[in-house]
């Protein structure tokens, strides 16, 4: 794990390594993809990277996972994706949608799958965690959990889950372990706390981040 002594340094430590990594990438191919996390930590990463000096145009910007709710909706992770990353340098980058407005996720499910699936893989990815181990939106107890952590797994489900307000699209367990670059960001005591308890679970099932654990992400944090 990478201590950070404050956010500020997370944020802007992690946003330094993954402009190399993007960096190193586009020097070796026209397109780089990017994966980065919604929620409440990733902003001002997000906001760091956003002024990075990258050939943005080509560059690819997707989320881990989308809840299932309009751009104008607080909790949408789409609209903190507008106003943090693709502004400044980063605006020229090519957002990949994660929403498309319809009754249920599973009415945009084809649609959305074949923009994000044309997009892979993924050469970084950034995964935030929450308190109860899950990980983009896939959660313990989730009803289409197995479906998200099987070997064979589509690019993209749909998830409910009792500790998620809303229906969310995420991407599944195969998509986010054969990133060539993974990153999880996480800070304060009580994700640390859940990390360790995530490494001493038995399996993804009952601590989702094992994807990333098990897949050897390296983990930026700070107090
Ligand atoms: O709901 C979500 O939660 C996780 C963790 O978010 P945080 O607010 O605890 O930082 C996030 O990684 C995911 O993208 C988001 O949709």
């Amino acid at each position: 794990m990478i201590r950070y002594e404050t956010r500020k340094d997370l944020m802007t430590g992690l946003a330094a390594q993954v402009m190399g990594e993007l960096t190193a990438v586009l020097d070796q191919k026209p397109h780089a993809t990017l994966a980065v996390p919604g929620g409440t930590t990733p902003g001002p990463f997000l906001q760091a990277l956003s002024e990075a000096p990258l050939d943005w145009a080509r560059i690819r910007v997707m989320l881990t996972d989308e809840r299932f709710v309009p751009e104008s909706s607080d909790r949408s992770n789409t609209r903190l994706l507008r106003k943090t990353l693709l502004v400044g340098r980063a605006a020229k980058a090519t957002l990949v949608p994660f929403y498309k407005e319809a009754d249920a996720p599973e009415d945009v499910l084809g649609a959305l799958s074949e923009v994000i699936t044309e997009a892979l893989p993924l050469d970084v990815c950034v995964l935030g965690m929450g308190a109860d181990m899950h990980t983009a939106s896939i959660f313990p107890g989730a009803d289409r959990l197995q479906d998200a952590l099987a070997e064979d797994a589509p690019p993209l489900v749909p998830m409910r889950a009792p500790g998620a307000p809303e229906p969310r699209l995420t991407l599944t367990a195969p998509v986010l372990a054969t990133a060539r670059h993974l990153h999880i960001l996480i800070q304060g005591d009580e994700k640390a706390e859940a990390l360790d308890q995530a490494r001493a679970a038995a399996s993804p099932v009952e601590a989702p981040v094992r994807i990333a654990l098990d897949a050897g992400a390296r983990i930026h944090w700070a107090p």
